[in-house]
Formats: C-alpha cells, sequence, structure tokens
C-alpha cells in the first residue's frame, strides 16, 4: 500500500521521499530507498509515514526515535493500530493515521483522517494533501471511526474484487469466454458505477429504472436478494473487517 500511495505522492506532492525497506530491491521512482534506520545516520524528517504491518509496530517503531525533527509528526496507514500504541512504540510526536485503499494507486483513492489532540494545522494539512494527490480524503473526529473506515473503504477493494470475480465466473458458467465475460462484467460495474456517481440519483431509484415489472431483472434480482441474503452478507462482512481492526488496535 506504502508504494501505491508513493506512485502519487512522487507525481503530485513537492516533498522529498526517502523510503527505508530492508526487503524492497528496486529503487522506487522519484523517491531515496534505504534499507535500514541506520543509514539515515543524522538526518531528520518532517514526517514519518508508517507502512509496515500493525503486528510489526511495536517491535521496529522504536529504532526511529531519532529521525523525526522536533515538530514532525506521525503518519500511520497501519490498520487497526492506535494512536495510543504509536505514541507508546514512539513518544512524543503527534499522529495522524489514514486509512487510504488501494484505487489510490490510480489516484482514484479514498482515504479516512485522524488526529491525535496534539497534532497542529501544519500536520492535518500536509497529510490531507498527501491523501487527495491520491484521491479523496474524509476526517473523522473519533478514532474508533476511523476503524469503521477500514471495514467500508480500506477492505472494500478487496470486497469489489471479490464481487466481480464471482461475477465473471457467473458470466463464464452461462457459456462466455473468459475475455468475453470480463468485458461484459467490468463494462457493466464501470457503466453503473458511473451513472450513479454522474447522475448522484439513489443506487435504489436506479436499480429500479432497470427492474421491469415482471422482466428478467426481476428474477435476477429475487434470486440474489430476495430474502435480504445479500444485505446480511454485506453487514457481516463489514462487521468482521470492524472486529478484526479493533482487535488490531
Ligand atoms: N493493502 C491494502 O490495501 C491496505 C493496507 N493498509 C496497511 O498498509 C500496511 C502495509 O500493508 P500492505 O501494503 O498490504 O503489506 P505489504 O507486505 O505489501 O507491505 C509491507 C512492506 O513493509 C516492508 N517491511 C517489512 N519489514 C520491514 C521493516 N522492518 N522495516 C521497513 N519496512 C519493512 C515490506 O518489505 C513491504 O514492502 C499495513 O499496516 C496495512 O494495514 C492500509 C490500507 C489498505
Ligand atoms: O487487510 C488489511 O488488513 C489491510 C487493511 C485494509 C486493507 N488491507
Amino acid at each position: 500500500m506504502g508504494g501505491a500511495l508513493l506512485t502519487q505522492w512522487v507525481k503530485a506532492v513537492e516533498a522529498d521521499f526517502t523510503i527505508l525497506d530492508p526487503f524492497l530491491d528496486q529503487q522506487p521512482e522519484g523517491a531515496r530507498l534505504l534499507k535500514k534506520v541506520e543509514d539515515l545516520g543524522d538526518e531528520q524528517f518532517d514526517l514519518l509515514i508508517v507502512a509496515i504491518k500493525p503486528q510489526m509496530i511495536d517491535e521496529i517503531l522504536p529504532a526511529y526515535k531519532n529521525v523525526l525533527a522536533s515538530d514532525g509528526a506521525i503518519a500511520s496507514i497501519a490498520a487497526g493500530c492506535s494512536v495510543q500504541r504509536l505514541k507508546k512504540a514512539l513518544p512524543g510526536f503527534p499522529v495522524v493515521r489514514i486509512m487510504p485503499n488501494l484505487p489510490s494507486a490510480i489516484g482514484a483513492g479514498v482515504a479516512g483522517l485522524y488526529a491525535s489532540e496534539d497534532a497542529g494545522k501544519t500536520h492535518k494539512d500536509g497529510v490531507q494533501e498527501l491523501m487527495e494527490a491520491a484521491g479523496t480524503a474524509v476526517w473523522v473526529g473519533e478514532e474508533d471511526m476511523l476503524d469503521r473506515v477500514t471495514a467500508v473503504a480500506g477492505s472494500g477493494p478487496g470486497y469489489v474484487f471479490e464481487i466481480a470475480r464471482a461475477y465473471i465466473e457467473a458470466a463464464q458458467e452461462l457459456g462466455f469466454s473468459a475475455e468475453q465475460a470480463r468485458d461484459l462484467v467490468m463494462g457493466t460495474l464501470n457503466g453503473s458505477i458511473q451513472m450513479v456517481l454522474e447522475t448522484g440519483d439513489d443506487p435504489e431509484n436506479l436499480r429500479n429504472s432497470v427492474t421491469s415489472k415482471n422482466g428478467t431483472t426481476e428474477a435476477g434480482l429475487n434470486a440474489l436478494n430476495g430474502d435480504g441474503s445479500l444485505t446480511k452478507l454485506l453487514k457481516s462482512t463489514t462487521e468482521a473487517a470492524y472486529k478484526r481492526a479493533v482487535e488490531l488496535r
């Protein structure tokens, strides 16, 4: 995810980026790559962006105690990992938590943002500028809401890709080739999403405009969600992801 964000930041944000990743072999375009924190010498930075797995933070972050300038801040994209835990691993700095999603890689991401009480306007504006370079950003006023953003938008592309995959599989079952099925399904998803966004109309109204009385769509929709099982499934999907984010705090 860090790499996906970086591809947009290097194009749109005027800043110098240093990546610290012991396992990355190829230098990311527009950024300097270092392998270990010791390679930084006594350099200091305005922002430390934490893009490692949440489970690694307590172990890895303390080694970064000298890399931030005194008025610097931590920004973390790690799911669940709380401000309290980040501040415990690296004390003395404000924290902005970011919950991005994968379409940030093409500038079409949506991110949730939450700042600790000691974060200043400069810190918040700086992180907002980064996230707007990768799509849109929405501030939340309570930290718990960021874990709910994770369940809806952070993990969301995973649900959408899985729905697209299953839809393509269903089209193939009806007799289309893999290529035809992909074109038909992705074109339908794309056109339908564009229509919601461009008209501003409710998905429910638009669904009704497709559905002729006793027609084909009605037959399909009855099988899809006639008993509300799709609605229940999506509720349990977001609840399961939120529960996991809470466990990662
Ligand atoms: N993948 C996604 O769509 C999203 C991921 N996130 C968050 O992003 C973070 C990273 O997740 P992914 O990008 O999916 O995982 P990833 O495994 O693709 O990336 C983790 C990176 O950390 C590097 N790394 C491992 N040990 C390191 C160390 N000691 N020091 C510095 N770097 C080290 C790895 O080489 C790798 O490049 C997680 O905290 C996750 O919760 C947040 C939103 C969306
Ligand atoms: O699956 C995860 O834990 C991360 C956070 C949101 C998307 N990917």
